[in-house]
This record gives C-alpha cells, sequence and structure tokens, in this order.
C-alpha cells in the first residue's frame, strides 16, 4: 500500500488507508468519465454498490447499517473527485488527462477489489463498531498530508463514519 503513514496500533488504519486508495482511484474514474463525456453520477451503479455490500454483510453476519453507511461515504467522496477534477479539466485544458481509461475493464475492477478489502477490514473492526460511529484513533494528518486540498477534502468525507469528532 506504498508509504502511507498509519499508526501500527491503529486497528482502523488499514481502513482508513483503503479509503484513501479508493479516493486516488477516482482520478482514473474521472479520467474514464471525461474522456467520454459520460456523466459523473450513476445511481444504478451506486446501488448495485449499496445492495451487495448489504447482501455481503449479512452473509458475514455483521450488522450492515455501519458498512452501508461506510460505503455511502465513500461514493460522496469519489464524487467529490469526480466533481473537483472535471472543473478543473475544464478549467485547464493542459491538466486534462493525457489516456482515458476504460471504466468497466480497467477502473471499476479496481473499485470492485477494494470493496472486498474494505469490507473484509470492517469485518475485521466490527467488535470496535460505536452505535453512531466507528471511532479512530489514527491521524488524519498522517495520511493526508501529500495531497492536495481537494483529495483532502474528499478524503476527510469518505473517512467521516470512522473519524471521532
Ligand atoms: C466511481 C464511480 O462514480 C460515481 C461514484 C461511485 C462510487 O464511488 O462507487 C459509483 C457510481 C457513480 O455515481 C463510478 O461510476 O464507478
Amino acid at each position: 500500500m506504498g508509504g502511507l503513514a498509519i499508526g501500527p496500533v491503529d486497528p482502523f488504519g488499514p481502513l482508513a488507508e483503503l479509503a484513501v486508495r479508493r479516493v486516488m482511484l477516482s482520478d482514473l474514474v474521472a479520467a474514464a468519465k471525461f474522456g467520454t463525456g459520460q456523466q459523473i453520477d450513476d445511481p444504478v451503479r451506486e446501488q448495485q454498490i449499496l445492495d451487495a455490500v448489504v447482501a455481503e454483510s449479512v452473509r458475514r453476519g455483521m450488522p450492515s447499517g455501519p458498512p452501508a453507511g461506510f460505503f455511502r461515504a465513500q461514493i460522496e467522496a469519489s464524487k467529490v473527485v469526480q466533481n473537483g477534477l472535471f472543473k478543473r479539466w475544464e478549467r485547464h485544458p493542459d491538466q486534462r488527462p493525457a489516456r482515458t481509461p476504460d471504466l468497466a475493464t480497467e477502473v471499476r475492477p479496481q473499485l470492485d477489489l477494494l470493496t472486498e478489502q474494505i469490507l473484509g477490514q470492517l469485518h475485521a473492526t466490527v467488535e470496535l463498531w460505536r452505535p453512531t460511529m466507528l471511532c479512530g484513533i489514527w491521524r488524519l494528518d498522517d495520511i493526508v498530508h501529500s495531497l492536495d486540498e481537494l483529495h483532502r477534502h474528499a478524503v476527510a468525507v469518505s473517512l467521516r463514519p470512522i473519524f471521532a469528532s
């Protein structure tokens, strides 16, 4: 997972790291859609993801509410990045991606793999969940210091469900 500095004692560290990776993958999603004129929002795909998350949580014998909430936050965060990058690329054509990755064959399979890994980490931390949030003790600053403002904001959105306020 490359160089992200998260304390080894933090049980939510791997989950946070996966959420950051999903946020960063949104750049590829945005490039795929920008290059083909596709809409950012895909409610059908979102519902498929949430339905699969609920089904897999039930299959694993976990409550499905927190996982669904966590994935809703991941989807919101992805759209923060995609909307931000679309605006950036419209304003600055020189910053547009050089390549248009294929959403179905290249990008979504990576998202699907992260979904499985995130569900695994949610399962691994199930004993630590609280009624309203999954209280984390890791340092957000350590994860996001190298990111630009847009991606920092998106990470904050993605981690709201596990960030103790
Ligand atoms: C990431 C995508 O874009 C949006 C965000 C989604 C997500 O984060 O999983 C799903 C559907 C889209 O509304 C995508 O289309 O795959």
